[in-house]
Protein backbone atom coordinates (compact mmCIF):
# COMPACT_ATOMS: atom_id res chain seq x y z
CA UNK A 1 0.00 0.00 0.00
CA UNK A 2 1.36 3.36 -0.68
CA UNK A 3 0.16 6.62 1.23
CA UNK A 4 -0.31 9.29 -1.39
CA UNK A 5 -1.02 13.04 -0.60
CA UNK A 6 -4.37 14.73 -2.13
CA UNK A 7 -5.03 17.69 -4.51
CA UNK A 8 -8.41 17.92 -2.24
CA UNK A 9 -9.95 15.33 0.01
CA UNK A 10 -10.24 11.84 -1.41
CA UNK A 11 -8.34 13.18 -4.34
CA UNK A 12 -4.94 11.65 -5.23
CA UNK A 13 -2.27 13.93 -6.53
CA UNK A 14 -1.65 12.67 -9.77
CA UNK A 15 -0.85 14.94 -12.33
CA UNK A 16 0.78 16.17 -15.78
CA UNK A 17 3.11 18.90 -15.87
CA UNK A 18 6.21 20.40 -17.35
CA UNK A 19 9.12 19.30 -14.76
CA UNK A 20 9.29 22.32 -13.39
CA UNK A 21 13.23 21.87 -11.77
CA UNK A 22 16.38 20.43 -12.61
CA UNK A 23 17.97 18.64 -14.98
CA UNK A 24 14.70 18.10 -17.23
CA UNK A 25 12.85 21.43 -16.60
CA UNK A 26 10.44 21.51 -19.26
CA UNK A 27 9.96 17.81 -19.81
CA UNK A 28 6.47 16.93 -19.69
CA UNK A 29 5.67 14.30 -17.17
CA UNK A 30 3.49 12.81 -15.24
CA UNK A 31 3.74 13.52 -11.02
CA UNK A 32 3.15 11.51 -8.24
CA UNK A 33 3.27 12.58 -4.77
CA UNK A 34 3.48 10.74 -1.50
CA UNK A 35 2.42 11.82 1.54
CA UNK A 36 4.78 11.81 4.85
CA UNK A 37 8.61 13.01 5.14
CA UNK A 38 11.11 12.56 7.47
CA UNK A 39 12.61 16.22 7.77
CA UNK A 40 10.87 19.32 8.52
CA UNK A 41 11.55 22.45 6.92
CA UNK A 42 10.61 25.68 7.53
CA UNK A 43 9.99 26.23 4.13
CA UNK A 44 8.22 23.52 3.09
CA UNK A 45 5.90 24.48 0.37
CA UNK A 46 4.16 20.76 0.88
CA UNK A 47 4.01 20.88 4.70
CA UNK A 48 0.17 18.91 3.69
CA UNK A 49 2.38 15.95 3.27
CA UNK A 50 3.84 15.95 7.02
CA UNK A 51 2.54 18.91 9.25
CA UNK A 52 -0.51 17.01 10.46
CA UNK A 53 -2.00 18.47 13.55
CA UNK A 54 -0.15 17.56 16.62
CA UNK A 55 3.42 17.73 14.95
CA UNK A 56 5.07 21.21 16.50
CA UNK A 57 8.10 20.88 14.21
CA UNK A 58 8.90 24.68 13.10
CA UNK A 59 7.10 25.79 10.12
CA UNK A 60 6.95 29.45 8.85
CA UNK A 61 3.45 28.97 7.85
CA UNK A 62 2.81 27.68 11.41
CA UNK A 63 0.11 25.61 9.13
CA UNK A 64 -1.46 21.98 10.96
CA UNK A 65 -2.76 20.28 8.14
CA UNK A 66 -5.68 17.62 9.08
CA UNK A 67 -4.64 13.90 8.12
CA UNK A 68 -7.59 12.91 6.79
CA UNK A 69 -8.35 14.93 3.99
CA UNK A 70 -4.51 15.62 2.96
CA UNK A 71 -3.73 11.63 2.94
CA UNK A 72 -4.79 8.70 1.19
CA UNK A 73 -4.11 4.84 1.30
CA UNK A 74 -4.04 3.33 -2.02
CA UNK A 75 -3.19 0.05 -3.43
CA UNK A 76 -0.16 -0.15 -6.25
CA UNK A 77 -2.56 -1.82 -8.67
CA UNK A 78 -4.89 1.32 -7.96
CA UNK A 79 -2.10 3.87 -8.08
CA UNK A 80 -0.72 2.37 -11.17
CA UNK A 81 -3.88 2.36 -12.98
CA UNK A 82 -4.03 6.16 -12.09
CA UNK A 83 -0.73 7.19 -13.45
CA UNK A 84 -1.27 5.25 -16.49
CA UNK A 85 -4.40 7.85 -17.67
CA UNK A 86 -1.63 9.87 -18.33
CA UNK A 87 0.23 9.59 -21.71
CA UNK A 88 3.79 10.95 -20.65
CA UNK A 89 6.38 8.87 -20.46
CA UNK A 90 8.70 10.48 -17.47
CA UNK A 91 7.27 9.65 -14.08
CA UNK A 92 8.21 12.21 -11.31
CA UNK A 93 7.86 10.37 -8.00
CA UNK A 94 7.77 13.33 -5.24
CA UNK A 95 6.80 13.72 -1.82
CA UNK A 96 7.21 14.69 1.27
CA UNK A 97 9.70 12.08 1.19
CA UNK A 98 9.37 8.90 -1.42
CA UNK A 99 11.67 6.94 -0.57
CA UNK A 100 10.21 6.58 3.37
CA UNK A 101 8.11 4.19 1.02
CA UNK A 102 10.70 2.17 -1.14
CA UNK A 103 9.27 -1.65 -0.83
CA UNK A 104 5.46 -0.34 -2.04
CA UNK A 105 7.62 2.12 -4.99
CA UNK A 106 9.31 -0.86 -5.94
CA UNK A 107 5.87 -2.87 -6.50
CA UNK A 108 4.12 0.41 -7.86
CA UNK A 109 7.10 0.86 -10.37
CA UNK A 110 7.47 -2.67 -11.89
CA UNK A 111 3.60 -2.47 -12.44
CA UNK A 112 4.47 0.50 -14.30
CA UNK A 113 7.10 -0.69 -16.33
CA UNK A 114 5.75 -3.84 -17.36
CA UNK A 115 2.79 -1.81 -19.18
CA UNK A 116 5.30 0.62 -20.34
CA UNK A 117 8.61 -0.72 -20.76
CA UNK A 118 10.44 2.87 -21.74
CA UNK A 119 8.68 4.90 -18.76
CA UNK A 120 11.42 7.37 -17.35
CA UNK A 121 11.32 6.66 -13.65
CA UNK A 122 13.01 9.80 -11.25
CA UNK A 123 12.20 10.38 -7.72
CA UNK A 124 12.91 13.96 -5.93
CA UNK A 125 14.38 12.52 -2.43
CA UNK A 126 16.07 14.89 0.24
CA UNK A 127 19.21 12.18 -0.39
CA UNK A 128 18.79 11.08 3.42
CA UNK A 129 16.91 7.71 2.88
CA UNK A 130 19.02 4.59 1.28
CA UNK A 131 16.94 3.24 -1.44
CA UNK A 132 15.50 0.18 -1.10
CA UNK A 133 17.14 -2.78 -3.05
CA UNK A 134 14.39 -3.77 -4.85
CA UNK A 135 13.64 -0.12 -6.56
CA UNK A 136 16.86 0.74 -7.05
CA UNK A 137 17.47 -0.72 -10.51
CA UNK A 138 14.02 0.31 -11.77
CA UNK A 139 14.51 4.08 -11.27
CA UNK A 140 16.42 6.03 -13.84
CA UNK A 141 16.77 9.34 -11.88
CA UNK A 142 17.37 10.70 -8.61
CA UNK A 143 16.98 14.73 -7.85
CA UNK A 144 18.60 14.67 -4.88
CA UNK A 145 17.90 17.91 -2.80
CA UNK A 146 20.06 17.81 0.49
CA UNK A 147 18.90 20.74 3.19
CA UNK A 148 20.97 23.12 4.22
CA UNK A 149 21.35 24.67 7.79
CA UNK A 150 18.41 27.39 6.86
CA UNK A 151 15.79 24.42 6.82
CA UNK A 152 16.05 24.45 10.46
CA UNK A 153 16.91 20.54 10.47
CA UNK A 154 19.76 19.47 12.25
CA UNK A 155 22.53 18.54 9.92
CA UNK A 156 22.80 15.25 11.81
CA UNK A 157 19.33 14.33 10.31
CA UNK A 158 19.76 16.16 6.83
CA UNK A 159 22.97 15.60 5.61
CA UNK A 160 24.43 11.70 6.42
CA UNK A 161 27.56 11.65 5.02
CA UNK A 162 27.55 7.82 4.49
CA UNK A 163 24.32 8.79 1.76
CA UNK A 164 25.94 11.93 0.12
CA UNK A 165 28.98 9.61 -0.69
CA UNK A 166 26.57 6.89 -2.31
CA UNK A 167 24.73 9.96 -4.23
CA UNK A 168 27.99 11.49 -5.17
CA UNK A 169 28.99 8.35 -6.94
CA UNK A 170 25.67 7.22 -8.45
CA UNK A 171 25.44 8.60 -12.14
CA UNK A 172 21.71 8.75 -11.78
CA UNK A 173 22.02 11.45 -9.26
CA UNK A 174 21.51 15.30 -9.48
CA UNK A 175 22.08 17.41 -6.73
CA UNK A 176 19.65 20.09 -6.43
CA UNK A 177 20.42 22.83 -3.58
CA UNK A 178 17.76 25.19 -2.08
CA UNK A 179 19.26 28.53 -1.94
CA UNK A 180 17.55 31.29 0.31
CA UNK A 181 20.45 33.72 0.72
CA UNK A 182 24.19 34.03 -0.11
CA UNK A 183 25.25 32.74 2.99
CA UNK A 184 23.96 29.54 2.24
CA UNK A 185 26.36 28.89 -0.63
CA UNK A 186 29.49 28.34 0.99
CA UNK A 187 28.03 25.57 2.99
CA UNK A 188 27.39 24.05 -0.96
CA UNK A 189 30.68 24.61 -1.59
CA UNK A 190 31.69 22.38 1.51
CA UNK A 191 29.50 19.62 0.65
CA UNK A 192 30.88 19.65 -2.89
CA UNK A 193 34.51 19.35 -2.08
CA UNK A 194 33.83 17.09 0.75
CA UNK A 195 31.84 14.52 -0.92
CA UNK A 196 33.26 15.29 -4.80
CA UNK A 197 30.53 16.28 -6.49
CA UNK A 198 30.33 16.34 -10.28
CA UNK A 199 30.23 20.43 -10.97
CA UNK A 200 27.58 19.18 -13.86
CA UNK A 201 26.16 17.32 -11.21
CA UNK A 202 25.60 19.87 -8.87
CA UNK A 203 22.25 22.53 -9.24
CA UNK A 204 21.71 25.60 -7.19
CA UNK A 205 17.47 26.52 -7.71
CA UNK A 206 16.31 29.58 -5.74
CA UNK A 207 13.78 29.10 -2.37
CA UNK A 208 10.56 30.67 -3.04
CA UNK A 209 6.88 30.65 -3.96
CA UNK A 210 6.04 33.32 -6.16
CA UNK A 211 7.59 34.77 -8.91
CA UNK A 212 8.51 37.78 -7.26
CA UNK A 213 10.40 36.08 -4.83
CA UNK A 214 12.03 33.41 -7.17
CA UNK A 215 13.39 36.33 -9.85
CA UNK A 216 14.52 38.06 -6.72
CA UNK A 217 17.02 35.53 -5.41
CA UNK A 218 17.76 34.33 -9.33
CA UNK A 219 19.18 38.01 -9.84
CA UNK A 220 22.29 37.32 -7.41
CA UNK A 221 22.44 33.08 -7.61
CA UNK A 222 22.69 32.94 -11.41
CA UNK A 223 25.45 34.95 -11.36
CA UNK A 224 27.27 32.79 -8.04
CA UNK A 225 26.75 29.75 -10.14
CA UNK A 226 28.16 31.02 -13.06
CA UNK A 227 31.13 32.12 -10.99
CA UNK A 228 31.03 29.20 -9.03
CA UNK A 229 30.89 26.68 -12.14
CA UNK A 230 27.77 25.19 -11.07
CA UNK A 231 24.33 24.27 -13.14
CA UNK A 232 21.27 27.08 -11.76
CA UNK A 233 17.36 25.65 -12.28
CA UNK A 234 14.45 27.78 -12.03
CA UNK A 235 11.32 26.46 -10.77
CA UNK A 236 9.40 26.73 -13.84
CA UNK A 237 5.92 25.52 -12.11
CA UNK A 238 5.79 28.44 -9.79
CA UNK A 239 5.74 31.02 -12.78
CA UNK A 240 3.55 29.07 -14.73
CA UNK A 241 0.70 27.96 -11.96
CA UNK A 242 1.93 29.39 -8.91
CA UNK A 243 1.95 27.77 -5.53
CA UNK A 244 -0.89 25.16 -6.39
CA UNK A 245 -1.25 21.57 -6.00
CA UNK A 246 -1.36 19.34 -8.84
CA UNK A 247 0.94 21.65 -10.69
N1 LIG B 1 5.82 20.88 -12.26
C1 LIG B 1 6.41 20.49 -11.12
N2 LIG B 1 7.72 20.15 -11.14
C2 LIG B 1 8.28 19.72 -9.99
N3 LIG B 1 9.54 19.30 -9.79
C3 LIG B 1 9.68 18.93 -8.50
C4 LIG B 1 8.47 19.09 -7.85
C5 LIG B 1 8.26 18.71 -6.43
O1 LIG B 1 7.32 19.17 -5.81
O2 LIG B 1 9.05 17.92 -5.92
C6 LIG B 1 7.57 19.60 -8.79
C7 LIG B 1 6.18 20.00 -8.77
O3 LIG B 1 5.46 19.98 -7.76
N4 LIG B 1 5.66 20.41 -9.97
S1 LIG C 1 12.52 17.44 2.78
FE1 LIG C 1 11.17 18.22 1.17
S2 LIG C 1 9.09 17.47 1.71
FE2 LIG C 1 10.41 17.17 3.52
S3 LIG C 1 10.03 19.00 4.74
FE3 LIG C 1 11.84 19.42 3.47
S4 LIG C 1 11.06 20.43 1.62
FE4 LIG C 1 9.31 19.45 2.68
MG1 LIG D 1 7.57 21.08 -4.95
Amino acid sequence: MLTLATVNPGEPEVFSSLQGEGPGMGRPSVFVRLSRCNLACRWCDTAYTWRFAGDNRPHRDEVAFEKAGNQLVMSEEDTAALILVHPEDRLVITGGEPLLQGAALARLVALLKAERPALHVEIETNGTVAVHPALDPLVDQFNVSPKLSHSGNPAELALLPERLEAWARDPRAWFKFVVADPSDLAEISALQDRFGIAPDHLFVMPEGTSSAVLRDRSRWLAEEALVRGWRFTDRLHIHLYGDTRGT
